[in-house]
């Protein structure tokens, strides 16, 4: 996959080499390196998961990459591994648990509405991950089947009503994570694991800052992003 930066756009190439602005493929057999479109230069990278998570399209509120980065390294997760996931919302999460798992891994996405089902389904595709996914419909606090899984993440608005599910689901030292964007679930979702055995608790806030690098001075960026989700993580003993 392919990524074109032009100025400061940023777009999936997606169909056989080709840069699409909306649905109108601009250029074709596209390689790495610089292109020209019209009179401008454009430079086409390799795709990362930088740029599959910040060209998504937006639904739900998605899980921060600076966050899905700590939770990937938080659980440990990584190729081979098999996660449980709910709800898909925009596919976000997914795609940073895809990129991880990937090519031997499975990730199992649990989402009770259809309409973020198949936004999350076209933004995974977008990102070329989908064939190690499986996404589900049902309710990831009674319908899991899956056992033995390494780890359960969890972007819904009542996680603790998914812990004892979790509990069941995961393998020994297996890890729970769930994200959200209050203290109030924060506390509820903490000593829910607490009160079910899960050892090795966090609950986290991660903070990133962007710097403006100028000719005259360089300076944290004016316009900041203060709040995205608090994180919980548990391990089963
Ligand atoms: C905030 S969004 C998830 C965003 C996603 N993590 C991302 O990064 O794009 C929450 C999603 O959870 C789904 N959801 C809510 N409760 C659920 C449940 N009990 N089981 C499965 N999905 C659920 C909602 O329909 C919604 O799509």
């Amino acid at each position: 996959m392919l990524t074109v930066l032009d100025g400061k756009r940023r777009y999936l190439a997606r169909k056989n080499g080709m840069y699409h602005i909306g649905d109108f493929a601009v250029l074709k057999d596209l390689k790495e390196g610089k292109a020209k479109l019209g009179t401008r230069e454009v430079y086409v990278l390799r795709s990362n998961l930088y740029d599959y998570i910040s060209t998504i399209k937006r639904k739900a509120q998605i899980i921060a990459l600076k966050d899905a980065a700590y939770i990937i390294a938080r659980c440990g997760i990584r190729s081979g591994w098999r996660v449980v996931e709910g709800g898909a919302g925009s596919g976000a999460m997914s795609i940073a648990l895809l990129y991880y798992t990937y090519p031997d891994g499975k990730v199992y996405t649990y989402e009770l509405r259809d309409d973020f089902a198949a936004i999350a389904k076209k933004n995974v595709e977008n990102a070329g991950l989908q064939a190690h996914w499986i996404l589900k419909k049902g309710d990831i606090r009674k319908d899991v089947e899956e056992r033995d899984v390494d780890a359960f993440i969890l972007d819904i608005p009542e996680p603790w009503e998914a812990v004892d599910m979790a509990k069941k689901a995961l393998r020994q030292s297996g890890c729970i994570m769930a994200y959200i964007p209050t203290y109030n679930q924060l506390e509820r979702v903490y000593r829910k694991m607490k009160s079910v055995g899960f050892v090795d608790l966090e609950a986290t806030e991660i903070i990133k800052r962007n710097i403006l690098v100028g000719d005259m001075g360089t300076r944290p960026d004016n316009v900041e992003v203060a709040h995205t989700g608090f994180m919980v993580f548990g391990r089963k003993l």
